[in-house]
């Protein structure tokens, strides 16, 4: 098939994620062939700067040839086998003891699965089960927050607060319930603070607990920095309290690290960036970089010895642990390690694009709540900064904007009508630089069109 076909056979047979597959079949699709840096090209030979490390997972950057030749290495060694009749194989239980050394002090055991909603699906029979092997197994219920994305399983889209995806699928499932969302811009009352309102959004959590008893819940479930939804960042009040609620009402508290994890907010994990510990940690993406797919939950010693004194788990995955990506996703540690990734991301290059991204964005009269935690960044589209006016139908000026930035070549997301970036973590100074100028030029035209559009 010559180069040009790809984007036209397509549609032939390819059902696309989170998209309407007959829109798509008419516009047509951009074939990327080749990564670099935090570089993708297309087969027009565009270079593209991925602004969101694929989907929020290319930590190290595009082009590694470490982590191909060591999945060349496993593969041709033991392409697979499981982990679940009294078998293990070297590259998994490496890779168990990297993780023990990467993450907080008092998480030294995984469980592995091949997804992020794999591992959100397994936290929560995890949970369930945990209480049920303390003899309290009334202790079902898991919360979560509007807006907050967990996955698409079953369960993790149950979980996640993404109302449009409940109405597919009669979502949520029984005993997932949600509070609102720490969104400071949207949800403060007037001459609010953030640290009051913060503590306001962190009690959304106690009230439900009240309302339901806390007897019924198993665990409350949260992303320290929501990404899908927009790169929420919670005021720094918000996750303290938290975590002082989940304590005094005895309710297991996970974080959801799927995007947070591995780098992204500057810390290995985002809930050291928020100040919050918890007893489960939820992972995917930057644990491979998204070379190869492999999420991994990790678990407080806490969490473990209640599962211990439960028996066997009934739960698990083929591919849990696979010998190939276990191996890239040790290669990748090490790369983060060794290279001193999330250290330079908090120390350099998160203030450098905290600085850059404000100085970009805030001058322009659609654009208000620009904000960054290491390398998440966002910012909201308004109709008017003054009165905080969103645009109506949210969303649509988010994706009007989003393809002004694909048509020069950089990729953004839009989240509704939150604009967010989650650059790979070895982008430059100079890059940032690069990166923000096209933002600008893509800012400025969308300006103009939203003028001649509010004109009308
Ligand atoms: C916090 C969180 N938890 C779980 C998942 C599910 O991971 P998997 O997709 O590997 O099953 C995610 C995934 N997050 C995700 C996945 C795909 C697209 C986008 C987007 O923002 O466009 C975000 C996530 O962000």
């Amino acid at each position: 098939m010559s180069k040009k076909d790809y984007s036209k056979q397509d549609a032939k047979h390819h059902l696309h994620p989170f998209s309407d597959n007959a829109a798509l079949a008419r516009d047509g699709v951009r074939v990327m062939v080749k990564g670099k840096g935090i570089y993708v090209y297309d087969d027009e030979g565009n270079e593209i700067i991925d602004g969101m490390a694929g989907l929020w997972c290319v930590n190290i950057g595009y082009g590694r040839k470490e982590l191909a030749r060591v999945a060349k290495k496993q593969m041709d060694e033991l392409p697979f086998y499981n982990t679940f009749f009294k078998t293990t194989h070297p590259a998994v239980v490496e890779l168990s003891a990297k993780l023990s050394e990467v993450a907080p002090a008092n998480f030294n055991h995984v469980f592995y699965t091949g997804s992020g909603s794999e591992s959100v699906d397994t936290m929560m029979r995890m949970v369930r089960h945990y209480w049920a092997s303390l003899g309290k197994p009334s202790k079902k219920i898991i919360i979560g927050r509007w807006n907050g994305y967990h996955g698409s399983t079953i369960g993790g889209a149950s979980l996640g607060g993404m109302k449009g995806m409940h109405a597919q699928g009669d979502l949520p499932i029984a005993n997932v319930v949600h509070i609102e969302q720490p969104w400071y811009y949207g949800l403060a009352k007037d001459g609010e603070s953030a640290d009051d309102f913060g503590i306001r959004a962190a009690n959304w959590l106690e009230e439900k607990i009240n309302e339901i008893g806390a007897d019924k819940i198993a665990a409350f479930v949260g992303e320290p920095i929501q990404g899908a939804g927009g790169v929420i960042i919670p005021p720094k009040t918000y996750w303290p309290r938290i975590e002082e609620i989940c304590r005094k009402h005895d309710i297991l508290l996970v974080a959801d690290e799927v995007i947070c994890g591995f780098g992204r907010t500057g810390h290995w994990f985002g809930h050291q960036a928020m100040g919050f510990k918890p007893d489960i940690i939820t992972t995917a993406k930057g644990l491979s970089s998204g070379y190869l797919p492999i999420g991994a939950v990790l678990v407080s010693d806490k969490v473990t010895e209640g599962l211990l004194a439960g028996g066997e788990f009934n739960h698990g995955f083929t591919y849990a642990g696979h010998p190939v990506a276990a191996a890239v996703a040790q290669k990748n540690l090490e790369i983060l390690q060794d290279e001193g990734i999330v250290d330079r991301v908090h120390d350099k290059i998160g203030p450098y694009m905290q600085k850059r991204w404000h100085e970009t964005f805030s001058k322009f009269k659609y654009v208000d709540d620009v904000r960054c935690e290491g390398l998440i960044c966002g910012f909201t589209l308004v109709k008017d900064k003054a009165t905080r006016e969103l645009f109506p139908d949210f969303g649509t000026t988010g994706l009007m904007c989003r393809d002004i930035f694909f048509k020069h070549n950089l990729i953004m997301r839009a989240c509704g009508d939150h604009m967010v970036a989650a650059p790979p973590l070895v982008i430059t100074k100079k890059e940032i630089d690069t990166m923000l100028a096209i933002a600008a030029k893509c800012m400025r035209e969308f300006e103009e069109k939203m003028d001649k559009q509010l004109a009308k």
